[in-house]
């Protein structure tokens, strides 16, 4: 049921040989919720699905799927008895089956030939169930993976990297229409990536991890706007940090007084993503001046980093997006800020919160 806790991760713990993977890592995943695990390569992403899946041993800590212990570092569930389904980078199709007969294996024969036809009705491949793998496109072969791992109604898909060997535009396509395919199922799925874009295309939540923990979880609307730290700021986007003041209310920068996305009084830094920032030709109230030093089309948008006046408290760069044609390298402009400013911790600035309004 949507909502319910379906998988619950606590305290887990592994390794591989004597390096330690997962440490004390700590994840939920609601019934019918896609999340997605976004993280540097190597900080342990999939090791943590082979552990959920069954391939891999938890140390310590406890996996439970709709209130079963799946592994708890001592007892496991065999991989073949958790009712989840493992979609791998590569597909890992077997190569002298069809497509149906890729998608049927394993199912119960009375309703395999129905099934299939379900799944490849889901997957958008009607049409091509009597081909083999190396007939198919990359696209086409990871629908075929999805179709499977959906097939024998897992209560639980496991996504690692699924789209990382497609081209971008392939990726781009195949992310959404796989997210949309995994709703109407009404699937409860966990994606594993390191591209943040991947994750805020198929997440209902993500969750941050680094150095074999999660850091934070949250919706990606929250995590943008209001990361718990530098880290988590900058794996969600590019983020502008400013020197605050607590003022009663707000903080005060070299922008003026901003409102802050929480009712904390703030003294450290405070983040302001790049459309936060709106450039104007003429100085105006609160406006910080800033040279052009770089500038890219991005098709949706420009984006343009500039170097503000010194001795502002200001870093050397700051990064602004903006649908308008940006101003020639060189050109000075004025710097205005839209709050709300999100107040970060900081490695070089352990912020101190020192009030909380009631
Ligand atoms: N079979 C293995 N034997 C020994 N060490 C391993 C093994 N598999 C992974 N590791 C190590 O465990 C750590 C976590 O690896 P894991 O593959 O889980 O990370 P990841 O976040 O999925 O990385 P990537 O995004 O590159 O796939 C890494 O330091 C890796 O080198």
């Amino acid at each position: 049921m949507a909502g319910q806790p379906g998988l619950l991760i606590n305290r887990l713990e592994a390794a591989h040989g004597r390096s330690p993977v997962l440490t004390g890592l700590d994840l939920t995943v609601e019934d019918g919720a896609l999340a997605c695990v976004l993280g540097p390569s190597g900080c342990g992403k999939s090791t943590l699905l082979r552990i959920v899946a069954g391939f891999h041993p938890a140390t310590g800590g406890r996996v439970t799927l709709h209130g079963r212990t799946l592994d708890d570092g001592r007892t496991r569930v065999a991989a073949e008895r958790r009712h989840i389904g493992y979609v791998p980078q590569d597909g890992a199709l077997f190569p002298h089956l069809t497509v149906a007969a890729n998608i049927g294996f394993g199912l119960p024969r009375a309703d395999r030939r129905e099934r299939v036809g379900e799944m490849l009705d889901l997957v958008g491949l009607d049409g091509l169930a009597d081909r083999h793998p190396h007939q198919l496109s990359g696209g086409q072969q990871q629908r075929v993976a999805l179709a499977r791992a959906l097939a024998p109604r897992p209560q639980l898909l496991l996504l690692d990297e699924p789209f990382a060997a497609l081209d971008a535009a392939l990726r781009t396509e195949l992310r959404t229409e796989i997210a949309a395919t995994l709703r109407s199922a009404g699937a409860t799925a966990i994606l594993v990536t390191h591209d943040v874009d991947e994750a805020f295309a198929f997440a209902d939540t993500i969750a941050v991890m680094r150095a074999g923990r999660i850091v934070q979880a949250d919706t990606p609307d929250a995590l943008y706007h209001r990361p718990a730290d530098e880290g988590i700021a900058r794996a969600l986007g590019e983020a502008n940090l400013l020197l605050a003041k607590a003022t009663e209310g707000y903080a005060t920068t070299a922008f003026g007084p901003l409102p802050l996305t929480t009712d904390t009084r703030w003294d450290g830094v405070v983040m302001l993503r790049p459309h936060q920032l709106r450039m104007t030709p003429e100085p105006g109230p609160h406006t910080v001046q800033a040279r052009v030093t770089a500038h890219l089309f991005r098709g949706h948008d420009h984006r343009v980093e500039l170097a503000p006046d010194p001795g502002r408290d200001l870093p050397e760069h700051l990064v602004v997006y903006t649908d308008a044609a940006p101003p020639a390298i060189g050109t000075q402009v004025h710097l205005q800020a839209q709050g709300p400013a999100h107040p970060l911790r900081t490695e070089d600035h352990p912020a101190q919160t020192l009030t909380v309004a009631p």
